[in-house]
């Protein structure tokens, strides 16, 4: 990736103060419920092919509530806004107009003029490009649906990460990686831009964005699947084929990146960490006799306990059967290896599309620190991930027991016709343990963000400690 060097302008301040109230009322924006300290960190200028306006990429730090984040947001300036304008976001005080870039032609034609190309992605001529349309829905990213970008004027998606993090983003890499071994059910990355900031002593390096190819009359897999929940209908035939690409998509990561496949026994290098959620807590040493294996699960499931707990009291109540799990998953045999794996996998990051499922969102779960996000981890964890969505749509869509049914054990046959063998009393363990750790990241989720759904993961974690 080329690095494109952010630095500070003398306008940034003033376009940060001019952003500062504007923030709070975008969905991505990672500080709620307090008042946040804006200040600008530096920028990009990228250059317009056409001319007509500034486009500058500026980079944000925002903190308060005790937490901070780099941002990007896109500008463009000097454009012609009527005062209603939804891409208006006000005036510099010499009377500069400041728009939102995202949904606007001059930024699309900036970064795409900017930006690396996939090697064979041949450069999008300025005047083939349609009206950018930035999706509705839009949560942590802002993802633009941009007419005439992809292969042969073909539409293209450009994803605009806001929250930056140091590092290559797994949502380039990641893709890049699978399409790179001829894995098709990912959406293919076609350009992306990275950029160098400036951190604490040092700089800081990652990816603002990437461009994927579109996928014609896609339909969220999520939404679908409440349509079907809602209608009574079985999920069943869509569940099938969907195990069967997230099998495949094990082992295309398993070739895409061998160096993160850990063997089992691999776990026994130093004490475990015990990650998810609880960083810096350290487990011990397993006994001897037990798989350290089953330990780091064991220990990650506690550790994921402790941390929901801390934000969703009404999980209290479960301490007990928890940790009794716990205690029967240290006694797990042949726990199979570790890899890279989805990290976040629900029906809200798949499309499905072209009669076939896709793939989408590489990043991990987002509460997590971004360390633990890629650390290679059982493939399993993106099976749960899944069964656990089936209890979200059954719940929207008010069906009955036996929907979700259908859905889960049509989802895991599919699964298990592609995946490796794992002795099935260990895997049937294993999921359950995994479900019930995503339902306690979900409560956690859900407690912050859309208390009315809290009952759902609640209603999980009930339903798998029963
Ligand atoms: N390549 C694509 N083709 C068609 N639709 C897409 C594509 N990529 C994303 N989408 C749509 O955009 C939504 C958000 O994309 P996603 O990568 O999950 O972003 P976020 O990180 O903001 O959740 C998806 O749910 C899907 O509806
Ligand atoms: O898609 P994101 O990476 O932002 O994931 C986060 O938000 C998801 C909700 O948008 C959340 O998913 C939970 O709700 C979904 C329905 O909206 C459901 O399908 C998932 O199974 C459930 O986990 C996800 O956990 C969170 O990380």
């Amino acid at each position: 990736m080329t690095d494109r060097r952010v630095a500070h302008e003398d306008r940034d301040d003033a376009l940060a103060a001019l952003l500062a109230p504007w923030l709070p009322g975008r969905r991505w924006f990672p500080i709620k419920g307090v008042d946040a300290r804006v200040t600008a960190i530096g920028g990009l200028t990228l250059e317009d092919p056409e001319g007509a306006a500034d486009v500058r990429l500026l980079l944000l730090r925002a903190e308060g509530g005790g937490t901070g984040a780099v941002l990007q947001v896109p500008v463009v300036l000097g454009v012609e806004l009527a005062d209603g304008d939804p891409a208006l976001v006000g005036r510099l005080p010499d009377g500069t107009v400041v728009a939102d870039g995202a949904g606007r032609p001059e930024f699309e034609r900036a970064w795409l003029a900017s930006a690396d190309r996939a090697e064979g992605a041949a450069p999008v001529p300025a005047d083939a490009l349609g009206t950018p349309k930035v999706i509705a829905g839009e949560q942590s990213n802002t993802s633009v649906i941009l007419p005439g970008a992809g292969p042969d004027g073909s539409t293209a998606m450009l994803k605009v990460f806001r929250g930056l993090t140091e590092g290559d983003n797994p949502d380039v890499d990641v893709p890049r990686a699978l399409a790179e071994v001829g894995w098709s059910h990912v959406p293919r990355p076609l350009a992306w831009l990275g950029a160098e900031w400036p951190e604490g002593d040092g700089t800081a390096h990652g990816h603002l964005g990437v461009l994927s190819a579109f996928v014609p009359g896609a339909h969220d897999g999520f939404e679908l699947a409440c349509d079907f929940a809602r209608r009574g209908e079985s999920f069943g035939e869509l569940a099938e084929d969907l195990g069967e690409v997230i099998g495949q998509m094990h082992r295309a990561l398993a070739k895409a990146l061998p160096d993160d496949v850990v063997p089992a026994e691999g776990a026994t290098d130093g004490a475990p960490e015990v990650g998810e959620g609880s960083p810096g807590r350290h487990a011990a040493e397993p006994e001897a006799g037990l798989s350290p294996a089953a330990a780091r699960v064991a220990d990650a499931l506690a550790a994921r306990f402790a941390w929901a707990s801390e934000t969703v009291p009404e999980l209290a109540g479960f301490a007990d059967p928890v940790a009794a799990l716990a205690e029967r998953t240290r006694l797990l045999g042949d726990v199979p290896h570790r890899q890279r794996v989805h990290g976040d996998l629900h029906l809200g990051q798949v499309l499905r599309g072209d009669d076939t499922w896709y793939v989408l969102d590489f990043e991990g779960e987002p509460l997590l620190p971004v360390a633990q996000r890629t650390r290679p981890d059982l493939a399993l964890r993106d099976a749960a991930g899944m069964l656990r969505s089936f209890d979200y749509a059954a719940a929207v869509g008010d069906a009955p027991a036996a929907w979700t049914e259908v859905a889960r054990a049509s989802f895991l046959a599919g699964y298990a016709s592609e995946s490796g063998d794992v002795d099935p009393a260990t895997r049937a363990h294993l999921l359950r343990v995994l479900e019930l750790d995503k339902a306690l990241y979900e409560a956690v989720y859900e407690a912050r963000n859309r208390p009315d759904w809290l009952a759902i993961p609640l209603a999980g974690v009930q339903r798998l400690i029963g």
